[in-house]
């Protein structure tokens, strides 16, 4: 097998033409734990979308070399009024194993209680979804991940608006996931979380500010220059236009070049 999990060629990704994610190339190793970090709109959830295959690419292209993905989205994007109780959410986790319409076996149902064990919510399999708390949603949440083993696993901002036990728990989770090789990268906004845990580091400002070894990455110059392109990108510059190269494909151009370039020598 490769030892790169994911490798990115020119990724680029946004939304009717315009490009939210510019020409991003790299290569993410097997069993790594990649933070993504970066001012609001800056792309990140974007990028796992594009990686998750849930929006398709401007240009460029994002090559997986996995058996599985899991994608936890943003709590935001879910709706937890859906008459559904614990035990429905979690069992989707095997959909990827046993198809959408696949009978849960026995051995199955075990795991599943093992997994609800495993984020501190057992005896929680019957209580209906709208009467969880927002950390003890995420935690059923991790529960389906675990499930679905997968060898890429997705997170968007999974500590939102939890508390710093849950957080705490639910890292640990996360390490152990990177300890039996399977690769993490994960939207994150609070940086003590992301030097405290995460090795490597993605720094997005739509495009790539810096890519590596945590403290390496964030670095006050580097947040900075993230900072920078961030503002210099305002909702009508920010955009990219798709042109047609004279030989008739298209290309990606970002207009704000030369903004972010002034703004870059300011800093
Ligand atoms: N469905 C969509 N249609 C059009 N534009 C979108 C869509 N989703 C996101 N965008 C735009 O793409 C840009 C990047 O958004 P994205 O959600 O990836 O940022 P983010 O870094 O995850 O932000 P946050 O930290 O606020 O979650 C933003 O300008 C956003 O407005």
């Amino acid at each position: 097998m490769n030892d790169f999990c994911l490798e990115f060629q020119n990724f680029t990704l946004g939304y009717q033409g315009h490009a939210a994610v510019h020409h991003l190339s790299g290569s993410v190793a097997r069993g790594s734990l990649t933070a993504i970090a970066g001012a609001n709109g800056s792309g990140k959830s974007t990028l796992l979308k594009g990686i998750a295959g849930i929006l398709k690419p401007i240009s460029g292209s994002c090559a997986a070399h996995i058996n599985r993905l899991a994608y936890l989205p943003q709590q935001s994007e879910l709706d937890r009024t859906f008459p559904a109780r614990v035990i429905d959410l979690v069992a989707l986790g095997f959909w990827q194993r046993r198809g959408l319409l696949g009978r849960i076996t026995l051995q199955d149902r075990a795991e599943l209680t093992k997994c609800l064990g495993a984020v501190g919510l057992e005896g929680f399999e019957k209580r209906p979804l709208d009467s969880l708390s927002g950390g003890q949603m995420q935690r059923a949440l991790f529960a389906r991940t675990m499930l679905q083993d997968a060898d890429l696993i997705l997170l968007d901002e999974p500590f939102n608006a939890v508390d710093a036990r849950t957080i705490a728990d639910l890292v640990m989770l996360v390490k152990g996931w990177t300890a039996e090789g399977r690769t993490v990268l994960c939207v994150l906004h609070d940086h003590v979380l992301v030097r405290e845990h995460f090795p490597q580091t993605l720094l997005l400002a739509r495009k790539l500010v810096s890519w590596g070894p945590t403290p390496d990455v964030m670095t006050a110059a580097n947040l900075m220059r993230a900072r920078g392109f961030q503002e210099a990108w305002d909702e009508r510059s920010g955009w990219c236009e798709e042109r047609l190269a004279p030989d008739g494909h298209g290309h990606c151009h970002p207009i704000i070049d030369k903004r972010e370039q002034a703004v870059a020598a300011h800093v």
